[in-house]
């Protein structure tokens, strides 16, 4: 019996508003336990209970609906009331107080046991795994070709829905056993049925399906660098996005897959030959070492840094101690910092994470891109993918949260995953190739100067140092003009500007050249590829044969949800370079470098080991990151096949713009007959 005047535990009611909170306004636990200033209480203790109960949540749920609880007692705080449940069922199996809610809930005991036990097994099932997904690397086979060949191991090919994106996630639900489809959104993408066994199957043991989570693909898929585009994948290995970009602009262009781990940066280098990608070129080095001015002919950035890892695991909101959590916060700050910053022509950034954290997700974005010296804005990806997606960042980060994507297991079927979105203003954009132009000249002045000085001393050590006042660096034409007019101990000087002149004029052809290349891609080119029409449906028994080629591929969702803005990205670029006077093309001739190394190495598989990581040179945060390498989930689950079959269907070897899109209608009717023998289950997992 309850007596009146005893009240609830104080933490079990601080624990039912937290939860509250984080049920109805978003954010983390984490976050509110310890902006609540609650320091004095066991925050260890709270947040054991308060996440256990998230992790029941919908068990519960369903158990409080079995008995009527909520309405039998309509006086009880249905947020407390699971707390004490969790308390009861999942914890500490007891209820300590004789407080009116802890008796109530005390009364339930039995009924909630027995629905418990009669209900074991729903509860397996409702914590079995997501669908299985395959990455078609579009390198070594087409979409249309991998249907066809699931098809004749007789899977059945369910098209992807015209609907909405719900409608999708039915579907999936839906998928029996020896049925897939393709994703919604990323046409490489196939969905199986959960537990789908892949390991042994010859595509993946010849790298032409990669075992990549849906979740992870959506960073190429919304960085969407057109074919010919140079990108930068900072933490890259064991190099599934690295891959995906080279599939993605068909090894038309240039990807510097940076990784800083030995070991990792191995398998990387293995993963990148084994799946063709030969655009991209790896290097073996800090990304947080990467100096202005090099690679600076960078456009796109993937920036997927070591993370808690916490999207990986069932329960959504793991435990994590609050000093590995801030110390992985400074660190994907630095790094966020850091591609913002270094790179004068990167026009996006993709930020992503494996964590449903959001110290690692939105706090970043929000601390770095309102403290950033470039200016840089967060997109909105719902908007980027025409508002067919269910999950957004924290309103607690006001719209810089929101417009960031969660893929949450329960909802989307995939990993838990985050991303962000973040394009760069375009005025600062202008100013800081300006700045850029203007150092170079600064510099190449400055050295004209010293050049100059030099001879004079070296050359004729009796000269005054009057000819000093002849001096005049080379800023513009004018300039240069003037200095034709100079004394005969400025001749060498004028020797230099002409070399430099004529360097001006072949980089300046290069950069034109480029930019003419650039704009004679076919808009097609934005896409990412996908299935041929003539893909038969199984209902139509026999697939056709005939190929339509066509000049203007391809995948519908990606074109139309990306090349809008990559068209503006190559507009913007092209009115950029026209608009800037010749102080830009000087900047380029001065650092003239990455383009002529890109026209040089185009298309051509390099492995660049750079200087190994000086431990020595580390800073405080990079030592500690070191740390967090061991939680990288990736790389215990990165399945790369070892051993390769016999090859087959080498014709299947197109180029991914010889592909015809599915049209989307649902298709099916008998099921096939089945061969079990090919469609064992596993667990096998696949990376994020
Ligand atoms: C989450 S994993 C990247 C997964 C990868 N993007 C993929 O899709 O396969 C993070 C990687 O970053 C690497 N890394 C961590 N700090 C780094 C640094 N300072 N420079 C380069 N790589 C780093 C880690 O070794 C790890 O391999």
């Amino acid at each position: 019996m309850f007596e009146h005047s005893v009240k609830v535990p104080r933490h079990y009611k601080i624990a039912a508003n937290i939860f509250k909170k984080v049920s109805t306004e978003g954010g983390s636990v984490k976050s509110l336990l310890y902006d609540n200033k609650l320091r004095h209480f066991r925050t260890d203790v709270l947040f054991a209970i308060i996440t256990e109960t998230i992790k029941h949540v919908a068990e519960i749920d369903k158990i409080f609906e079995s008995c009527s609880l909520l309405e039998n007692e309509p006086r009880l705080d249905p947020w407390l009331a699971k707390i004490l449940t969790t308390e009861l069922l999942y914890g500490k199996k007891e209820l300590p107080g004789k407080s009116k809610p802890e008796q109530t809930i005390l009364s339930y005991r039995e009924k909630f046991e027995n629905y418990k036990s009669e209900h074991q097994d729903d509860t397996k099932a409702e914590a079995t795994p997501r669908p299985r997904y395959i990455r078609v690397n579009t390198n070594l086979l087409t979409t249309s070709d991998a249907i066809r060949w699931f098809q004749d191991e007789e899977y059945r090919f369910i098209r992807c829905t015209s609907g909405s994106y719900d409608d999708y996630l039915e579907q999936v639900k839906n998928l029996t056993e020896y049925d897939f489809t393709q994703d919604y959104h990323v046409k490489t993408v196939f969905v199986f049925p959960p537990g789908t066994k892949f390991h042994n199957h010859e595509l993946y043991l010849e790298n032409k399906i990669i075992l990549q989570n849906k979740a992870s693909t959506l960073s190429v898929h919304l960085l969407a660098p057109p074919t010919g585009s140079v990108v930068l994948d900072m933490c890259a290995a064991p190099g599934m996005k690295t891959t995906q970009l080279a599939a993605y602009i068909r090894n038309n262009g240039k990807i510097y897959a940076v990784e800083r781990n030995e070991k990792r940066y191995q398998i990387l280098c293995d993963f990148v030959q084994k799946t063709a990608s030969s655009s991209v070129q790896t290097i073996h080095r800090d990304c947080l070492e990467i100096k202005k001015g090099e690679y600076e002919d960078v456009e796109y950035i993937i920036l997927d840094p070591s993370c808690s890892g916490s999207g990986m695991d069932i329960s959504v909101h793991n435990y994590i101690e609050e000093s590995r959590l801030a110390k992985l916060t400074s660190l994907q700050e630095k790094f966020l910092k850091h591609a913002m910053n270094s790179f004068p022509k990167a026009k996006r950034i993709v930020y992503s994470t494996c964590s449903m954290f959001p110290e690692e997700n939105e706090r970043v974005i929000t601390n770095v891109v309102k403290t950033s010296r470039a200016k840089w804005r967060v997109q909105d990806v719902k908007e980027l993918l025409k508002g067919q997606w269910n999950n957004f960042g924290s309103a607690m980060y006001g719209s810089m949260g929101t417009r960031c994507l969660y893929a949450k297991p329960e909802v989307d079927l995939t990993t838990g995953f985050f991303l962000a979105v973040l394009d760069r203003d375009q005025k600062d954009m202008e100013k800081s190739l300006k700045m850029e132009s203007e150092l170079a000249h600064k510099n190449k002045s400055k050295q004209e100067y010293l050049n100059f000085i030099d001879r004079k001393y070296n050359l004729n050590s009796n000269d005054s140092v009057e000819g000093v006042e002849n001096f005049k660096p080379s800023v513009d034409k004018s300039d240069k003009k003037k200095k034709n007019k100079h004394s005969q101990s400025d001749d060498s000087i004028e020797q230099d500007n002409i070399k430099d002149n004529s360097n001006d004029i072949s980089v300046n052809a290069k950069v034109k050249k480029h930019k003419k290349n650039k704009r004679s891609q076919p808009e097609s080119d934005f896409a990412e590829p996908t299935v041929e029409d003539d893909v038969g449906c199984d209902t139509e028994q026999v697939v056709k044969k005939k190929k339509k080629k066509r000049d203007k591929p391809d995948d519908e969702t990606e074109n139309s949800v990306n090349g809008t803005s990559n068209r503006k990205h190559k507009l913007d670029i092209e009115n950029l370079a026209d608009n800037l006077n010749e102080l830009v093309v000087d900047n380029l001739c001065d650092s003239g470098e990455p383009v002529k190394k890109k026209n040089k190495k185009k298309d051509k598989h390099k492995i660049v080991i750079e200087d190994s990581y000086n431990v020595d040179d580390k800073d405080e945060l990079a030592q500690k990151s070191d740390e967090y390498l061991s939680q990288d989930v990736n790389s215990s689950e990165l399945e790369i096949p070892v051993k390769k079959k016999k090859k087959r269907n080498k014709e299947n070897m197109e180029t991914e713009s010889d592909q015809l899109q599915v049209d989307t209608e649902m298709v099916t009717d008998e099921p096939p007959k089945k061969k079990k023998k090919k469609h064992k289950r596993n667990e096998n997992k696949e990376t994020c």
